[in-house]
């Protein structure tokens, strides 16, 4: 007997990493910060894997990861907004029309935290958010549709650089569901010791 197993929610989906940002806060690169035997940047990139194509959205030759194009930034140092201008942009060059886009500093995301994003997009939404443990819908770690490029593109030509402005609210998604540990993010040392917690 065959067994068919149904195809994943990320078939469709192009993942990026944004991976342009100088970790002040935590001292050092964070995204080669160490935990459970794995960078953070491996594991963001580990619960991407199911998508088939993948970007990596960083300064030239800094990082490798196998399996993950390439991506320059389009306004190098301008925060997490422009890397998702530059991941919009190259996954749409690329056919694909939704973006699972995430930071390097998310490492507890897991395979079933962006299957149940993809499966919760809706056919008028232009982003797919999960609700943190504040109640606030999280832009890193979130869903975007390709279409999203020009307002971003605005966004950043008139001075804006709020990521959670990306996307307007009525046309976003809001997952509640997920367990907020999930979404532990690292900004500092302490943080990454906290993931133990
Ligand atoms: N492509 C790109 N990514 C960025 C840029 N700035 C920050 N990021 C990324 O956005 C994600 C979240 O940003 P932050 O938590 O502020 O990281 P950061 O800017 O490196 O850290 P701080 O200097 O402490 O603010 C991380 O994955 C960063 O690498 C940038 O200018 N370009
Ligand atoms: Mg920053």
């Amino acid at each position: 007997m065959q067994i068919r197993q149904s195809p994943s929610p990320l078939v469709n989906v192009t993942a990026a990493i944004t991976a342009g940002g100088q970790s002040r806060r935590f001292g050092s690169d964070k995204a080669a910060a160490r935990w459970r035997g794995r960078s953070l940047l491996e594991h963001v990139a580990a619960a991407l894997e199911e998508c088939p194509v993948r970007l990596l959205v960083a300064p030239p030759g800094k990082y490798a990861l196998p399996g993950w194009l390439a991506v320059p930034d389009v306004r190098p140092g301008e925060g997490p907004l422009a890397g998702l201008e530059a991941a919009l942009q190259a996954a749409a060059q690329a056919g694909g029309s939704w973006v699972a886009f995430t930071g390097v500093d998310l490492p507890a995301l897991t395979p079933a935290f962006w299957s149940a994003l993809a499966l919760a997009r809706k056919p008028d939404a232009l982003s797919v958010q999960a609700v943190d443990a504040t109640g606030r819908a999280q832009p890193l770690g979130a869903l975007y549709r390709t279409a999203l490029l020009p307002r971003v593109t605005g966004l950043l030509d008139s001075g804006e650089r709020r990521l959670r402005l990306a996307a307007p609210q009525e046309r976003t998604v809001r997952v509640s569901d997920l367990s907020p540990t999930l979404l532990r993010n690292v900004n500092t040392p302490d943080d990454l010791l906290a993931l133990d917690e």
